[in-house]
């Protein structure tokens, strides 16, 4: 499935999703746990005549006791009614339990084969996935589907066709006594089951509706646990307007749910109503064949033993029909998620490193977005060569950036890599000769040798070369200090943990990037978080250690530029100028601008003004 049939294929066919999902589980059910499931089917089936059997057994017995009060010897009889009765009660109870237990057994395996599923295939897809919020509410949705609501509709759907069982040998029961009475049955029970149907179609339409408001409501709630938001919601007072959001999307959602309630309950009225009078009326029907002594005690206990009995496997082939419809929309978004396709990595072309890349006339847009973010741009990069990039926000240099490393594809043009389409390139092949410093990073949550380690997971057990690396990045002093070892979380959440500053956080990923043996080197604004001293020397260092690698640096700075090879101006969306420090600074164009309006800082305060005003 393509990304764009994700979101446009998506219509409410809640009966379609239904049968589909049930396949689905049935299948990967099949694959993981035939014997237990074939087992708990077989129990399900056993127990459910167990249901009717009862009932005739009572009737016999109730017969029985009647004659046991003329004819006291016939006592015995009763004995083994009674004891059989208790053991087919005892036997419903237990299965029940055996069934809960085998169930939960499964949905936890299959689950845990769903979650694995899901994990991968996010890790696989590509990232223009993630720019679609549609994406996000299918992931939210998803989740549900795995914290368990999915795989129980199968159960619930096993339960169904074990509950038509019973409902066959009791209907049986009736009709032995009288044709019309599964008839009356029928009459009280469908209305519930069909208001049940609708009032949970209903329910489908609002969970889809109201998932994204769902989504800000639960992101909202998550700032409220979140150090890094609570220091500014307390500095910019923001807790009584985020406390009003939270609270109008609370009750935005709240209501929507409440509406389908609403509706629920006041049909339902109708229908209590109705049931009441069929089974007023059938009741005075029994007390007549009584009197005329056209049924016997027994008959008249297990007749309405019978009708309680089937109102009860009624109501709960509606509870199961309602939790089935619930969970439809989760199951739904699940599925979807699963068979969104991802790159067939293995027929492409492996490479071993990266000599070349040229780049002609492209251009990218942002999925859903009509908006070039760069357009028709051309240039070579060789070997060895340490690229620059530079230009105002928003002039796309971090997206050139994301395509040149194979992150996004290319709306147009073409990337070759080697002389090659990188469309033809085996994607792992390529990030294997590619380190990235992002402009924004991430801190893992996990022990110093992870965080680093991250580079290069051969690595992660050879502590000299991590400490190495820590060593190069300037942080050996600050874990020394504070007797760091590898194994210290970098956070204060986590057992034992120390938090790091913003720029020792950019040293922990600049770190990551020295991990790994590459052909080339990716870093968007790696030191903007740095020292100046700290700065130099992590520009030293990258220059010098990497005279065989290619590095593209993306930056605001137009000092360190001047270790560059080659820099690219870039403007809204367009490469302005192409050139060595020195070219650009005699061209006198968009670089002699910027280099001018940085380097204001460093003029004597008298010529401050003069400056300014000429860039
Ligand atoms: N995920 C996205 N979806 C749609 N548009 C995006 C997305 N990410 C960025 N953009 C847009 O693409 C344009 C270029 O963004 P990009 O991050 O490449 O610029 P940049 O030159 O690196 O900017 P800066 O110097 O501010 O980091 C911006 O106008 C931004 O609005």
């Amino acid at each position: 499935m393509k990304l764009n049939e994700l979101k446009f294929h998506e219509k409410d066919r809640p009966v379609r999703d239904f049968f589909y999902s049930q396949y689905f589980y049935l299948k990967n059910i099949w694959r993981e746990q035939k014997g237990i499931f074939l087992f708990l089917t077989l129990l399900s089936i056993i127990t459910s005549i167990m249901l009717p059997l009862e009932i005739l057994l009572q009737k016999r017995l109730i017969d029985q006791l009647t004659v046991v009060q003329k004819i006291p010897n016939e006592l015995g009889f009763v004995l083994v009614l009674l004891v059989a009765i208790t053991f087919l009660s005892l036997f419903g109870q237990l299965s029940g339990k055996i069934q809960d237990y085998l169930f939960r057994k499964i949905s936890l395996r299959v689950n845990y084969l769903f979650k694995a599923m899901l994990n991968k295939k996010v890790t696989s897809v590509s990232l223009e996935n993630f720019e679609s919020s549609f994406f996000y509410n299918q992931v939210n949705l998803a989740a549900k589907a795995l914290e368990g609501n999915g795989i129980g509709t199968t159960y619930s759907f096993l339960q169904i066709i074990t509950s038509v069982f019973s409902l066959f040998s009791v209907f049986a029961i009736l009709t032995a006594i009288h044709w019309t009475l599964p008839l009356t049955v029928l009459l009280s029970t469908i209305p519930g089951v069909v208001i049940v149907f609708f009032s949970k179609l209903k329910n489908y339409k609002v969970e889809k509706n109201v998932v994204f408001k769902e989504r800000e409501l639960s992101y909202t709630e998550s700032l409220f646990f979140d150090k890094s938001y609570l220091k500014e919601i307390k500095v910019y007072t923001l807790s009584d307007y985020l406390l009003e959001k939270w609270k109008k999307l609370y009750f935005y959602t709240m209501n929507k749910r409440l509406e389908v309630t609403k509706w629920e309950l006041k049909n339902s009225a109708v229908v209590i109503l109705f049931v009441g009078v069929i089974n007023t009326g059938v009741s005075v029907f029994f007390v007549y064949q009584l009197v005329e002594n056209a049924l016997t005690i027994g008959s008249y206990v297990a007749l309405t033993a019978a009708i309680i009995t089937l109102q009860g496997i009624f109501a709960q082939i509606g509870a199961h029909i309602a939790s089935i419809f619930e969970a439809a929309i989760y199951n739904n978004a699940l599925i979807k998620l699963l068979k969104i396709e991802h790159f067939d990595d293995e027929k492409r072309e492996e490479i071993n490193s990266i000599e070349t890349i040229d780049i002609k006339n492209g251009t990218f847009n942002y999925p859903y977005s009509d908006i070039s973010v760069f357009s028709k741009l051309n240039f070579s990069i060789r070997r060895g060569e340490k690229i620059s990039i530079v230009g105002g926000n928003g002039s796309g240099k971090t997206t050139l950036a994301h395509c040149l490393v194979g992150l996004f594809n290319l709306t147009e043009g073409t990337i070759l890599v080697n002389g090659e389409n990188m469309n033809d390139i085996e994607k792992s092949s390529l990030h294997k000769q590619v380190a990235v410093v992002f402009q924004t990073f991430p801190k893992y949550m996990y022990s110093l040798r992870e965080n680093i380690g991250f580079g290069n997971v051969d690595d992660m057990e050879n502590a000299q070369k991590i400490w190495d690396v820590i060593r190069k990045v300037g942080l050996e002093h600050k874990f020394s200090i504070h007797n760091v070892d590898l194994d210290t979380y970098l956070s204060k959440e986590m057992d034992g943990g120390i938090d790091l500053s913003g720029g020792e956080w950019q040293k922990i990923a600049l770190g990551r990037a020295l991990m790994k043996d590459v052909s080339l080197i990716l870093l968007d604004e790696p030191t903007a978080s740095l020292d100046p001293h700290s700065e130099l020397k992590t520009l030293e260092l990258f220059d010098s250690m990497t005279d065989d690698k290619t590095t593209i640096t993306i930056t605001h700075r137009i000092g360190p530029t001047k270790l560059s090879d080659k820099i690219i101006v870039m403007d809204k969306g367009k490469i302005e100028e192409i050139g060595t420090f020195d070219e650009l600074i005699n061209n006198k164009g968009l670089f002699y601008r910027m280099h001018q309006a940085q380097s204001k800082w460093y003029e004597r305060k008298e010529h401050f003004h003069e400056t300014v005003e000429t860039t």
